[in-house]
């Protein structure tokens, strides 16, 4: 099943004093969604931001919010992050002993559910939650800061993922250390959705098109 290629910029690499604009030239630069991290000290050792900061962000346009928590426990927060205007909610795995209770909530609220799974996680931790799924993500860096290197140990995993997923309409994200030299691989394994934060941010504005577009070709060209 060839899934649409999507890029999802991570904000959490752009300049935190600026975010409106930053989301906004992410946007105009030919993002598909944007990404959206959320961390809590305790899941994973960093913080970032909360429901707020998506809220103010959402008026921006109607471009898909991916919301990434890294946050444990989820369940109290999850409706919080759809009122702020996710359109995709993702929780970890790892973050709660009721996955299939979150995803069902996520589900209830209205809103696309994502599980995520650390790089030690195997793929068949998702294997019973398939049907409350509409996104898998494969975490190619352990989570919690950007700017990492992509651990090329997880393509199996990817694989094993699309194997497992089959026609299911789920999506496949990688996220971590994805850039215009890592991309083809993991679109290789079957990844659909790329979430990329330095390798966009990284640059001055003027140079975010350029990166958007040139992962996308690394990953059109992968699945050749
Ligand atoms: O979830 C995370 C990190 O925990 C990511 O979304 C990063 O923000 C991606 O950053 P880069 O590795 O692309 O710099
Ligand atoms: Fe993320």
């Amino acid at each position: 099943m060839l899934r649409p290629i999507a890029i999802a910029p991570s904000i959490l690499a752009a300049d935190g004093g600026d975010l409106s604009a930053e989301t906004q030239a992410a946007i105009e630069a030919g993002a598909d969604r944007i990404h959206l991290d959320i961390m809590d000290g305790h899941f994973v050792p960093n913080l970032s931001f909360g429901p707020a900061v998506v809220a103010a962000l959402r008026p921006l346009g109607d471009i898909h919010f991916d919301t990434h928590l890294m946050i444990a426990p989820c369940d109290p927060f999850l409706e919080a992050f759809a009122e702020a205007g996710s359109d995709t909610i993702t929780v970890h795995a790892e973050a709660g002993a009721h996955l299939h209770r979150s995803l069902q909530a996520i589900r209830a609220l209205g809103k696309r559910a994502g599980v995520a799974i650390n790089p030690a996680t195997p793929a068949v931790a998702v294997e019973h939650v398939l049907d409350l799924a509409d996104l898998v993500l494969c975490m190619t860096v352990n989570p919690g800061f950007g700017g990492q290197r992509f651990i090329a140990g997880m393509t199996d995993k990817i694989a094993a993922l699309c194997a497992m997923i089959g026609d299911r309409p789920i999506d496949i994200e990688v996220d971590g250390g994805i850039s215009q030299e890592t991309a083809g691989l993991a679109a290789a394994a079957g990844a659909n959705v790329f979430v990329a934060g330095s390798s966009v941010f990284g640059g001055a504005r003027d140079t975010y098109a350029g990166a958007i577009a040139g992962i996308r070709q690394a990953a059109e060209k992968g699945r050749d």
